[in-house]
């Protein structure tokens, strides 16, 4: 499989990590900035190459990982080049309509990963245009399955998955950072506050998991008559902070639909 990423940030490393964990491609990259592609070749064992229009003529599935102003700069330096070759769009809120406003009815598919498909536990979604073939959608799946889980859904769909699963990891990094903050507070040193905290996250996830609790039932759970849990729950709902969050989850949401 020869895959070809243009834009070597955050996201195109996070890829390149996780295909690297379980399949063999042949990986090529580019981006405008120099050091930045050099840096990606060397750690991910890519082909650096010196344009835009040079991933295309070396690669099957071409992913597109600039920021969502950057995406039509790039989409008008490759689209006489594209053909029959499958390209891969993870910008946040820019449909499959508008991709083919600049390169016509090309094999496109749009995917909103997170960064957590670097540890192979990834939450996406992926849509495809008509033109992709039944084939090709199984190879996608699967290059994107080997990343962690995938919801094969209706692009209508695919902001909420942004505002939930694309922004997600920040979102669950600001709760963490609240709790450590709050260990700092209570005495611990700042590297010991963290790594108690995410011991206290990934024990509630691997026993939610395990048991099938509900978030329910592990409040029930904790929380004794008269004890210390409820002084601290009652707090979190005076100040409303569930609201907050499905706010902030909400304006992730709207921004994905006006990113433009
Ligand atoms: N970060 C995340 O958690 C997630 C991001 N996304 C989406 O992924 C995309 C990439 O985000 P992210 O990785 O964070 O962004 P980064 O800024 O980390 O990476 C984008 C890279 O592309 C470069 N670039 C800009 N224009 C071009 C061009 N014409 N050709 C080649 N390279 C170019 C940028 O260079 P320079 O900096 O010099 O402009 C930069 O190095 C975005 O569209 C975002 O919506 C989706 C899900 C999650
Ligand atoms: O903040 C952003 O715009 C991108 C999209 C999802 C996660 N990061």
């Amino acid at each position: 499989m020869k895959i070809g990423i243009i834009g070597c940030g955050n996201m195109a490393s996070s890829i390149a990590h996780s295909i690297k964990q379980s399949l063999e491609p042949q990986l090529f990259c580019y981006d405008i900035d120099l050091d930045k592609a050099h840096m990606f070749s060397r750690v991910y064992g890519a082909t650096k190459v010196d344009s835009e229009m040079e991933i295309v003529n070396n690669s099957n599935i071409i992913i597109i990982a600039v920021k969502p102003k950057d995406i039509f700069d790039v989409l008008e330096k490759i689209k006489d080049g594209i053909s029959e070759k499958i390209i891969v769009s993870i910008a946040a809120g820019i449909s499959i309509s508008k991709i083919k406003e600049v390169v016509g009815g090309k094999k496109i598919v749009r995917v909103m990963p997170n960064i957590n498909i670097s540890v192979q536990k990834g939450v996406m979604g992926i849509c495809f245009s008509e033109e992709v073939t039944a084939d090709e959608k199984e190879k996608i799946l699967n290059l994107f399955k080997s990343m962690g889980e995938v919801i094969a859904t209706d692009e209508k769909h695919m902001d909420a998955i942004t505002a939930l699963f694309g922004s997600g990891p920040a979102f669950v990094a600001h709760f963490i950072e609240s709790c450590a903050d709050a260990a700092v507070k209570l005495g611990f040193s700042r590297q010991e506050s963290l790594n108690l905290i995410l011991t206290l996250f990934e024990g509630t996830v691997v026993n939610m998991k395990n048991n099938m609790l509900t978030t329910q039932q592990v409040k029930d759970m904790v929380t004794s008559p008269g004890g210390t849990t409820i002084e601290g729950l009652v707090e979190f709902e005076r100040r409303a902070v569930k609201g907050a969050i499905i706010d902030g989850i909400l304006k992730a949401y709207e921004r994905a639909k006006n990113i433009l």
